[in-house]
């Protein structure tokens, strides 16, 4: 019995030889649409599908093949109709779980889910695809980060999906260099996004287990400097500098949004700055650029009371440019971002330049603040207890 429909990442396997971590809690929303008949897809259209998603070029992560699993059951099976697995088989309980979720969907409906979800996947990997670095580009030292330069744009992509692409301090490292080289490259325009289903789920946090020879003082002192460093990269840089924000966003990759010029987000994605619960508190010139871009209070609500913000209220609120729906958001974003890399290069820096040079001296007397504010506060115990919480996994966002 064919119970999942794989991949080359798979290597046309079933889910149950790759997907062992996979834990009943995290199974999806599955986010279904409703249709009507007249929209529905033909069996034709299923089984192109089907085809199809055995030739994606990269591996969707495992809640979308869960995901994938599920809905191609319903339609070639219908609702759920076999035993629950036992308690201790956790993934075919897992999948049983998701499967049974879909409860009584009809088969036609989820052949149309399972159509468009693939058709989503298809588009968002044509979106840049991997080509030769400039002659001169450093190569990031992690395969955590993926920096590619394409059409006229430099992408740096975040590449740790299995950890919500939670940044080490290798990462911070790697993006200050690829930000240093695209200032300098032959590209228009620089794009940071992620991979998998998160932009970013802010510091990781075990960059705090790893404490040197001079203790939590010589941790909070070397990583205030790294911070500095890595802000002031994005004060500095140049050229128009985008982000696509492909899922949630959580701390630092939140915060720096302030200092992009433009933030296109999926409707999937959601902005969230829990520094209170933390024990911690703001960083990437947040403290100024966001009550200068939605005002104080609103600005209070994110950075004092860790307001988690959708897509469209972080739109709303000055922070995302634009929100594109999620099934059509790679094709749409880098359509546009395409054709904005052929406009004229040095027209974009020097405008650039003269709106960010009205407010860089603030940014960076801003960024120094910060910065030397975390250092006391990494060394408190309330942002200690916090991480051993996390680190116990007794709390989680
Ligand atoms: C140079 C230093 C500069 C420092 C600058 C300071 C910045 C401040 C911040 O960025 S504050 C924000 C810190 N981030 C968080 O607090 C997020 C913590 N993560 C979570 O709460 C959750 O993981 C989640 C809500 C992001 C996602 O939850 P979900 O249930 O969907 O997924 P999992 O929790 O199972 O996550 C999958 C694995 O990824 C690991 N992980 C996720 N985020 C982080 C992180 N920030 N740090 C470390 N690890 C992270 C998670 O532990 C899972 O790992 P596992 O599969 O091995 O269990």
């Amino acid at each position: 019995m064919t119970l999942w429909p794989g991949g080359p990442w798979l290597g046309g396997t079933s889910l149950e030889t790759t997907n062992h971590w996979l834990s009943p809690l995290q199974v999806p929303a599955l986010g279904l649409h409703v249709l009507g008949p007249a929209m529905l897809a033909s069996q034709k259209d299923f089984n192109n599908a089907v085809s199809q998603v055995k030739l994606l070029k990269e591996d969707p992560g495992n809640e979308v093949k869960l995901k994938l699993y599920a809905l191609y059951k319903q339609a070639t099976e219908g609702p759920c109709n076999v035993p629950k697995p036992g308690m201790l088989d956790f993934i075919n309980k897992t999948k049983w779980d998701a499967w049974n979720a879909l409860g009584s969907l009809s088969k036609e409906a989820a052949r149309q889910n399972y159509v468009d979800l693939v058709s989503r996947l298809s588009a968002s990997s044509e979106s840049p695809s991997p080509e030769a670095p400039a002659a001169d580009r450093k190569q990031p030292e992690s395969d955590s980060l993926v920096v590619t330069s394409e059409d006229g744009i430099t992408t740096i992509r975040l590449n740790r999906p299995a950890k919500k692409n939670a940044l080490t301090t290798q990462m911070y490292h790697d993006i200050i260099a690829a930000l240093q080289a695209a200032s300098k490259d032959e590209s228009a325009i620089t794009v940071l996004t992620g991979s998998g289903d998160y932009y970013c789920s802010g510091n990781d946090l075990t960059n705090f287990t790893h404490l040197p020879a001079g203790g939590l003082e010589e941790m909070a002192r070397s990583a205030a400097a790294l911070l500095r460093d890595f802000v002031n990269c994005f004060i500095d840089f140049p050229k128009p500098l985008v982000a696509v924000v492909n899922g949630p966003a959580v701390g630092i990759s939140v915060t720096i949004l302030g200092l992009f010029d433009v933030v296109y987000a999926t409707d999937r994605a959601s902005f969230h700055t829990p520094f209170s619960h933390l024990g911690q508190s703001p960083e990437g010139c947040s403290s100024y650029t966001f009550p200068k871009i939605m005002g104080s209070s609103k600005a209070a609500e994110m950075l004092l009371f860790g307001k988690k913000l959708t897509a469209q209220e972080a739109c709303a609120q000055g922070l995302v440019t634009e929100v594109f729906p999620d099934g059509t958001f790679q094709k749409e974003v880098w359509a546009r971002l395409k054709a904005y890399s052929k406009l004229p290069p040095n027209a974009m820096r020097i405008s650039k330049q003269i709106i960010r040079n009205r407010e860089k001296e603030k940014l960076h007397a801003v960024n120094a603040e910060e910065s030397s504010v975390l250092r006391e506060r990494w060394q408190s115990d309330e942002c200690m207890n916090a991480i051993a919480s996390f680190l116990s996994r007794k709390a989680k966002l």
